[in-house]
């Protein structure tokens, strides 16, 4: 395998994983995209301009998040390894929940797709199992890599053989409206997984597989059911101790029968509204309860009406 290209654009949306109860298997692409140049360089150099999100806290160097998977997809393919120019615009914040560790994962594979003379050997398939490998999940990284509503699961595998990562995409009703609501702070994927504990009732685990076919249902077909759909008795209430103001957000967000979720390992809150019907005006029929429940006093919290992404990541090979 060679390089074939030399500069390669590419774009990768945010995602919300979980979606409630589907923890680790269910997650959305939404209309917020980080943005990336990429150049081969005839040099050993790094160098990483980062633009927006993460300027300033990312390192730009070899173990620059992008870089790394970068250099994952090229040894994977057996293509050379190259010096490497990048120019990230990010708008995915960062350790908020909105799936930019998994952009960053998705965005290094795409660019290493655009630069090889043989993109096919990094297809979705084999982007997804890299992606995983990385992340240790595959929950964001699918909706990612594809757009839109995703469920993903890994295999069983074979005897001698690796577990194979797949993922699948659902349908998703148009009225559906996703809003974010961002808190200024970050929570670490890593923190909030570790107050997971190692086991879970049966009651509720069968009770979350419940919910987690009728989320299937209520996102494709009935969002009338969204609000039932969306429980959870995995994970939100065990991290409730690291992010308390998300989820004291989302039990009033559903009280006033607004479909709240923490939007993957959080601190974000992710509102499944619907779009209001045609004639009623602009917006979603969550705005009243969003605005009744902030009153103003949520200080730095941003509130981010979001398209559902339907195309996934994409690069293209710029011709120079
Ligand atoms: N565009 C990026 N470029 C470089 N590093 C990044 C980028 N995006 C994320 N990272 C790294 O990943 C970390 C955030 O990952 P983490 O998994 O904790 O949160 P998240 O992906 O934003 O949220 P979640 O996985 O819950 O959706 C950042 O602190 C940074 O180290
Ligand atoms: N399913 C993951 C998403 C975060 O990457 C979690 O909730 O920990």
């Amino acid at each position: 395998m060679r390089l074939r290209a030399a500069r390669v654009r590419v774009r990768v949306p945010a995602t919300s994983a979980n979606l409630g109860p589907g923890f680790d298997a269910l997650g959305i692409a939404l209309g917020l995209h980080d943005e990336l140049d990429v150049r081969a360089l005839g040099t050993d150099d790094v160098r990483v301009e980062v633009q927006g999100e993460g300027a300033g806290t990312v390192p730009c160097d070899e173990t620059h998040l992008v870089v790394r998977a970068l250099r994952l997809a090229l040894d994977h393919v057996g293509a050379p390894q190259t010096g490497l120019h990048l120019v990230c615009r990010n708008r995915v914040p960062h350790g908020r929940g909105l799936g930019s560790s998994a952009a960053a994962v998705v965005a290094g594979i795409l660019a290493a797709r655009g630069l090889v003379s043989e993109p096919d050997a990094l297809d979705d398939d084999v982007a997804l199992a890299l992606a995983t490998q990385l992340e240790g999940h595959p929950d964001n990284a699918a909706p990612a890599l594809l757009g839109g509503l995703t469920v993903a699961w890994t295999d069983e595998p074979a005897a001698g053989s690796a577990a194979a990562v797949r993922a699948a995409r659902l349908a998703v009703h148009p009225d559906l409206a996703p809003v974010a609501i961002i808190p200024p702070g970050q929570l670490s994927t890593h923190a909030a997984r570790g107050v997971l504990p190692a086991q879970v009732p049966h009651a509720d685990a069968a009770w979350q597989a419940g919910r987690a076919a009728l989320l299937v249902e209520a996102l494709g077909r009935r969002p009338d059911l969204l609000l039932a759909a969306t429980g959870d008795r995995l994970h939100q209430g065990y991290r409730r101790q690291v992010m308390p103001a998300s989820l004291a957000l989302v039990d009033a967000l559903r009280a006033r029968g607004v479909a709240a979720t923490v939007s993957g390992a959080g601190p974000t809150v992710l509102a499944l509204a619907r779009r209001r019907p045609e004639g009623a005006g602009r917006g979603t029929d969550a705005d009243g309860a969003i605005t009744e429940v902030f009153g103003g006093v949520m200080a730095g919290w941003r509130v981010l009406p979001l398209d559902v992404d339907v195309e996934g990541g994409s690069v293209t090979t710029m011709l120079d």
